[in-house]
């Protein structure tokens, strides 16, 4: 017997990472090959990116996947986020050369809590948010508060794109494949002060830390790497990242929902106060994944150098948040 729908919502979605994003949830790469998908699909009241959002549909269309049973096209969250599963909230302003994160909160913040509270009217009292416009981990706080009918764990930022660019990099130091990869960590926001820790990972079974045996590597070269990815790439595109951060909302929303036979991934999750993280903050932490539940993985060890830029990491998110009290 088929599936039953689910709705999945999608703001943006006439955006560039929209548009790397739509075709693949629509084709069964994010919630299963058997599973139909309504998309309902948010744009600004705004007549040039109301027929962009037009042309985007067309083509969807012309695709007749098989699992793409409705498409909406809305100008109002109330009405796009009505029954929603699945909310990936993508829209918002970008990033642009020279600019920095901070610069975007004034500018976003205030989306996210007209979003969060259609969310909190319409959308399903189950549905999974991922938030994916930047400032990722305080728009999903903003989201979260603005929303205070849904449970808070129902809300996420990503760190995926993180997580898989610390993947990819540990990769070619090791001359290994990246798919061999396991119990990588990225701790905090997704900023460049994000913490990629790879301190417990293996790949094909053996430490990576041992493997690379260099901590001027990972503290010079690395982090700075990973960190400043997403400003490499706008300085070498002009744009923002776009199928990349297409591909990690994929990734993110799968693992949530289909399980991650309890492999490491990173979340940007409302902190329940595990590792000293004052409880709500928005923090990427390593989870693994299970009935449609993540859960975060303990016991893990933090040295000087990991607690130090996890306070780093922590006071940045801290500030951001003090920077938004007068919204919530
Ligand atoms: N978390 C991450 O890892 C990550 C990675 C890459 C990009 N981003 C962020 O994702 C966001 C989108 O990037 P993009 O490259 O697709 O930008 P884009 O400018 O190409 O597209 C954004 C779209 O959002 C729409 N939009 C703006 N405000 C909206 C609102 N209130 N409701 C609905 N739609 C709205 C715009 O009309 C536009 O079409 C940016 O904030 C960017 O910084 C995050
Ligand atoms: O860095 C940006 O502004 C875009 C995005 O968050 C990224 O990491 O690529």
């Amino acid at each position: 017997m088929s599936k039953k729908p689910v709705r999945v919502a999608v703001t943006g979605a006439a955006g560039q990472i929209g548009y790397a994003l739509l075709f693949r949830i629509a084709s069964g790469e994010m919630l299963g090959k058997d599973q139909p998908v309504i998309l309902q699909l948010l744009e600004i009241p705004d007549e040039k990116a109301q027929n962009a959002l037009k042309g985007v549909i067309m083509e969807l269309e012309d695709c007749a996947f098989p699992l793409l049973v409705g498409i909406e096209a809305h100008s109002d969250p109330m009405t796009a986020f009505k029954d929603t599963d699945y909310a990936l909230l993508v829209g918002a302003r970008p990033r642009g050369p020279g600019m920095e994160r901070a610069d975007l909160l004034a500018a976003n913040a205030q989306i996210f809590t007209v979003q969060g509270k259609a969310l909190n009217a319409v959308a399903s009292r189950n549905v999974k948010v991922l938030v994916v416009g930047n400032p990722a981990n305080t728009n999903a706080y903003i989201a979260m508060k603005s929303a205070p009918d849904l449970p808070a764990k129902n809300f996420t930022a990503m760190l995926r794109l993180d997580h898989n660019r610390a993947a990819s990099q540990i990769a070619s130091k090791t001359g290994k494949a990246v798919a061999g990869i396991e119990k990588l960590a990225v701790w905090g926001n997704h900023s460049p002060t994000m913490y990629a820790d790879y301190r417990f990972a293996t790949i094909d079974g053996q430490s990576v830390k041992t493997l690379i045996n260099d901590e001027a590597w990972n503290r010079d070269v690395f982090l700075p790497t990973v960190g400043k990815r997403g400003a490499a790439i706008i300085a070498a595109r002009g744009l923002s990242s776009a199928a990349s951060a297409a591909n990690a909302a994929i990734d993110h929303m799968r693992d949530w929902a289909l399980g991650t036979n309890g492999k490491w991934v990173t979340m940007g999750i409302p902190s329940d106060g595990s590792y000293g993280i004052p409880k709500d903050v928005m923090f990427g932490y390593p989870v693994t994944c299970e009935g449609g539940e993540y859960k975060i993985v303990q016991g893990l060890e933090i040295d000087a150098f990991s607690q130090e830029c996890i306070n780093k990491t922590l006071k940045e998110l801290t500030d951001e948040q003090d920077g938004v009290k007068h919204l919530l």
